[in-house]
């Protein structure tokens, strides 16, 4: 199948669209793929619907913000298709199938006796019928119904990945997005996976709100301060930090109360240093240590957070452009793969992966 995947990450910055051949067992070539970017405006219309869901709290009906955000989510989405289309020389009614994972607004991970929710906006029909092809959209639900985690679905793209890249195993993949998530694929093939604490969500928001840039770029403000230990320790003593997977995190389950009193270099250091301990931690809860990681997402680029990782972790954390991966591209990838096997239906979640008890299927197809 011709699939193009779309992915709008928890940091708001745009929607990552990338086209592949795959029947959602392997991937047979990959196509062009690029970010097209949020302009301010469609940028504050998403940030009001996450607000609108930070106040609602799945409790009552869904806030009004929301429709406003997917009318902006169909848009961005359909000129992300219509340009990836016309990087490969085709249209997107030429396409198979698009995988459109929508936005996360809010994720609640169940807890004992609650059971999860999660929330990504995203009207698959919208975009069906604006694209003319089949969409598959709306992947966690199922598995978050069926008691699972509902994140995260990229380790069995990241298994395909690594064996299109014939990638030694046990390999550790680790994205490094607003929050981090790591992929170990085992010696025999098997996917443990879960969300090791923040990435970059925490440093982004810290940075913003003491000098109105996105992120510490670079990893240069963090580098320039010192842990501030008590507040690193706080951060450390977070429940989700007393057991391994599965599990999963919601971009705001942490806050910047810790850091609040300390300058804007030691609070970007002691962030930055929070974020690499809880991947090592995340290691240490694998059931087999890799080798190595391949580090995706936009933290890698941060090279103050890419080398404590190496150093907490004591093992190599290259960047996945290093083997042959597109690093920003492979959350959309892995919605292609998984709309894929949604429309083959092939399971997306595992035991490993998300808890649920089976396998399971996920995602739905609305015609286009
Ligand atoms: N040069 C850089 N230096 C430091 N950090 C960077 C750099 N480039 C990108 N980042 C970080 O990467 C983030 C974006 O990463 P990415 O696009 O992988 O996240 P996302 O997909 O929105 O999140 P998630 O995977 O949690 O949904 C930025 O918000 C920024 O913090
Ligand atoms: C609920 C949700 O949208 N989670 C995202 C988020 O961003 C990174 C991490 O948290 C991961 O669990 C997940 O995304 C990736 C694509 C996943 O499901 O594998």
């Amino acid at each position: 199948m011709k699939v193009v995947g779309l992915m709008s990450g928890t940091s708001l910055d745009g929607v990552d669209a990338a086209l592949m051949e795959t029947d959602g067992e392997t991937v047979a070539r990959f196509g062009p793929g690029l970010e097209r970017a949020y302009a301010p405006g469609e940028r504050r219309i998403l940030q009001a619907a996450v607000d609108a869901a930070r106040a609602w709290r799945f409790e009552g009906p869904e806030p009004a913000a929301f429709a406003e955000a997917e009318t902006v989510l169909t848009t961005t989405h359909a000129e992300a298709v219509a340009a990836v289309c016309e990087a490969a020389g085709i249209a997107p009614s030429d396409l198979d199938l698009v995988g459109f994972h929508g936005q996360t607004v809010l994720h609640r991970a169940p807890a004992e006796g609650v059971p999860g929710r999660t929330r990504q906006l995203g009207d698959g029909a919208a975009l069906a019928a604006r694209l003319g092809c089949d969409v598959a959209f709306d992947f966690r639900s199922a598995d978050v119904a069926a008691g699972g985690q509902g994140a995260p679905l990229a380790p069995v793209y990241h298994r395909a990945l690594a064996d299109w890249s014939g990638l030694e195993r046990p390999l550790g993949v680790l994205n490094l997005g607003g929050v981090a998530n790591i992929t170990l694929i085992a010696s025999d093939g098997a996917l443990v996976a879960f969300d090791t604490g923040p990435a970059n969500g925490l440093i982004d928001a810290f940075m913003e709100q003491r000098t109105g840039e996105a992120m510490d770029a670079n990893g240069e403000t963090a580098a320039r301060g010192r842990v501030h230990e008590a507040a690193f320790a706080e951060y450390l003593a977070h429940d989700h930090f007393a057991a391994g997977g599965p599990k999963s995190l919601d971009r705001w389950d942490f806050d910047l109360d810790a850091v609040a009193n300390l300058s804007t270099e030691d609070g970007a250091a002691t962030l930055t240093a929070f974020t690499a301990r809880s991947v090592a931690l995340g290691v240490e809860r694998l059931p087999e240590r890799p080798a190595r990681l391949i580090v995706c997402g936009g933290g890698r680029k941060n090279a103050t957070l890419r080398a404590l990782i190496e150093a907490a972790c004591d093992m190599p954390a290259i960047p996945a452009e290093d083997v042959g991966w597109r690093g920003d591209l492979i959350e959309a990838e892995a919605f292609a793969f998984l709309a894929a096997r949604c429309a083959a239906g092939r399971p997306i979640s595992f035991p490993g992966t998300t808890g649920v008890s089976e396998p399971m299927t996920g995602g739905r197809i609305a015609r286009g």
